[in-house]
């Protein structure tokens, strides 16, 4: 790497050490490469010139060429101004300057030629632009036009009159003198089979494109480049794991044989049969598995990780499953407990609320072997936790665990043998957030509900159509049916949201006087929770009134019916999953959400998007180009989505092309040798510091 992009900011012509302390505290830009990635936000249009005899009162910016012909400073105090009368020859509009008088009238020159651009107002029978930007003309541009680049820069900058053309400026200086420093970091064959420009004709380009298709060029080149690396060392660290890491064999199908012959409660759809084997597989090679599971919201998860966990105890193992929430892990502890009991597994839960006495049995019970399933939350991970022999870890993610929690199970190891890891989520994510978050897992997806779910119908209702709503919830109920009400999570206040969730529990207790209702909320005890869910589970009580904490994993199959109160506060993936609670039988479920009319554009987007489709797939993309892929990760997770100029919820494209070139790369020549690749190699091996200067790889 060049030594030139390592050069200060201040040694550039025309920057400074006032500017440059500037360039550094405000855009953290300290060295020429920073500055080069500094990369435009947008590009305004001047290749078109307007005559003055062309203006009319509806334009918005325009640009005109002429002559300024003389300037006046008119008004005293604040209503101080300089006007610069302007003329092209068809006409005359005055520019005006309220601030920063002095200052602008020395730098312009009467009876030059220049460029300005900005927006005219019509007023007195004449045209004015005020604050125009000004640039002296230079006549080559005037006949090619050009894309002018715009850069953010802060309000302090502004202050002390740094502004976007002050950038441009310093690039137009910098760019020429690095060109021939830029070097190619992609095969040429990678760049035949994409049509990808020059890696320094991208960076020139990107921040002074010759015209739209250059910039367009310059774009897709940097996200790829972006991209592509990312995938490559991915794929490079998911072979590095399954070349180092010896996972123990589980071959044993004794277990697996027994449970579908005499205890398979239903038969498994096409795609549980078909991620079943995919783990098998995994779990019988010899090498540490670490795949990603997706399914929809009842799309029958649970069954499909018992049976993974069969693998392992049937071949004398343990296994465990992490959840992020205690009633989560609860959850799941019933549901797996199901299938144990009747082939006289051993399972138990460990969680915060596990008394001591409980857990220094439990403890005991793990190191000796006895107990074969363990269930619970990040509890999990205490060092005190030791397993006799941990052979499959399932992590329940729901997006809540990050990468760094997950890299944490490694270390729960003895010797060299790695327990196998499945890594589970309930909503689903983009392809494109997975290929970059769960990039370096094998990736398994159940795409297919069982058989004889009827879609959820789901409808949007105002607070007016109530009574109506509270009538067809009695029918449901009169069917033998019951009805989830949801209550939003209010952040700013636990009590506002317990009052509305007690209001709101009063007044349907006297729409419904006859009916047993069970409240769940988040300030109850665990153990209370558990004793309503229970109470709902059974049939003992017909609705359930709850908040968000019934989110995940409740499964009561004769529920057919959940209202969501303030609908429009929930987040998309959150409405997903909140409407999975029901649909999970085969009667006819119906979604109400509730809102009154006061709705904001995109809250009616999220709406809109929950009545038309039913696929979580579908909606976690309606749901990345809403939120963007930070925050709907977590922040957690939202460093990895870092990205300089790829943007994940529009390059799908890009990015699929980028980690199939990865993909096949990393297959080939795994070390990357070749001469080819070499080069690439030594891109990505570059210190994480230079490497950033060019790339910004996290
Ligand atoms: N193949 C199948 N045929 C019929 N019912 C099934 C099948 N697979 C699972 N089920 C049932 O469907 C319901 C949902 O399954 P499960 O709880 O495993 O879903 P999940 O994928 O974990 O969904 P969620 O994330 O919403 O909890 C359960 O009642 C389960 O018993």
């Amino acid at each position: 790497m060049s030594e030139f992009f390592s050069k200060k900011i201040e040694f550039l012509k025309g920057v400074g050490p006032a500017k440059g302390e500037l360039l550094n505290k405000e855009l953290g830009i300290f060295t020429y490469s920073d500055l080069i990635l500094y990369y435009p936000f947008k590009h305004e249009d001047r290749t078109k010139v307007h005559r003055i005899a062309e203006l009319n009162e509806g334009m918005t910016a325009v640009q005109l060429s002429g002559r300024i012909i003389r300037t006046q400073v008119i008004g005293e105090g604040h209503k101080k101004r300089l006007v610069a009368y302007f003329g092209d020859g068809t006409g005359e509009v005055e520019l005006i300057w309220f601030k920063g008088v002095t200052w602008m009238q020395k730098q312009i020159n009467a009876n030059a030629t220049y460029l300005v651009f900005g927006k005219p107002q019509f007023f007195n029978h004449k045209f004015s632009i005020a604050h125009p930007e000004i640039e002296l003309l230079n006549p080559a541009e005037q006949q090619s036009g050009f894309l002018q680049p715009v850069y953010t820069v802060t309000e302090k900058m502004k202050r002390k009159y740094v502004y976007s053309k002050n950038i441009s400026k310093m690039l137009r200086t910098l760019l020429p003198m690095a060109y021939q420093h830029i070097e190619e970091n992609l095969s040429e064959a990678i760049l035949q089979r994409y049509r990808l420009i020059a890696r320094r004709d991208a960076v020139v380009n990107i921040h002074f494109p010759k015209d739209q298709q250059w910039l367009k060029r310059a774009t897709t080149r940097l996200k790829f480049e972006e991209l592509f690396y990312i995938q490559l060392k991915l794929l490079k660290e998911q072979k590095h794991k399954k070349k180092i890491y010896q996972g123990q064999t589980f071959k044993d199908t004794s277990l697996i044989k027994d449970f579908y012959e005499k205890h398979l409660p239903f038969e498994l759809t096409d795609a549980q049969k078909r991620v079943c084997r995919e783990i098998y597989r995994d779990m019988a090679s010899g090498k540490q598995m670490n795949r990603l599971l997706q399914g929809d919201v009842g799309s029958g998860k649970t069954i499909v990780a018992f049976i993974s966990m069969l693998s392992a105890i049937g071949s004398g193992a343990q296994a465990c499953m992490v959840a992020p929430t205690e009633i989560l892990a609860e959850q799941h502890y019933q549901g797996l407990k199901k299938f144990a009991d009747k082939l006289g597994i051993t399972i138990d839960i460990l969680t915060g609320s596990t008394r001591t006495r409980d857990r220094r049995v439990l403890h005991a019970r793990l190191e000796n072997g006895n107990l074969k399933i363990l269930v619970g939350t990040h509890a999990l991970f205490e060092d005190k936790v030791q397993f006799d022999n941990l052979g499959l870890c399932i992590v329940d993610e729901q997006h809540r665990f990050g990468v760094e929690q997950r890299s944490k199970l490694w270390k729960r190891n003895s010797e060299n043998l790695y327990p196998h890891i499945l890594v589970m989520t309930a909503t689903p994510i983009p392809r494109t957030l997975a290929m970059t978050l769960y990039g370096d897992l094998d990736v398994s997806v159940i795409d297919e509900l069982p058989a004889g779910r009827k879609p959820i119908k789901t409808v949007h209702r105002y607070d007016a159509q109530r009574l109506r709503m509270f009538g067809f919830l009695r029918e449901q109920i009169a069917l033998g049916r019951q009805v989830y009400i949801v209550y939003p999570l209010i952040e700013e206040s636990e009590t506002l949201e317990y009052k509305n969730l007690m209001d709101g529990h009063e007044s349907i207790q006297r729409a419904f006087p006859d009916q047993h209702l069970s409240i769940v909320h988040g300030q109850m005890s665990s153990v209370d929770k558990d004793f309503e869910m229970q109470r709902f589970k059974k049939g003992e009580t017909q609705i359930m009134v709850a908040t968000t904490v019934i989110e995940v994993g409740v499964d009561v199959p004769n529920a057919t019916v959940i209202v969501i109160e303030n609908a429009e506060r929930f987040g998309l993936s959150q409405l997903h999953q909140l409407r999975g609670r029901v649909g999970r039988g085969a009667e006819q479920s119906y979604c109400i959400l509730m809102t009154d009319y006061k709705i904001s554009k995109e809250g009616r987007t999220r709406l809109e998007t929950m009545v038309k489709t039913n696929n979580g797939f579908e909606i976690a993309d309606v749901d990345l180009k809403l939120r963007g892929p930070g925050n709907m990760m977590g922040t957690q997770q939202s460093g990895l989505m870092n990205l300089q100029i790829a943007d994940l919820a529009k390059d799908g494209k890009i990015l699929q092309e980028a980690r199939k070139m990865a993909q096949e790369i990393i297959e080939e020549d795994p070390e990357l040798e070749s001469l080819e690749n070499s080069k690439m190699k030594e891109f990505m091996n570059l210190d994480q510091k230079t490497q950033t200067q060019w790339s910004r790889i996290s």
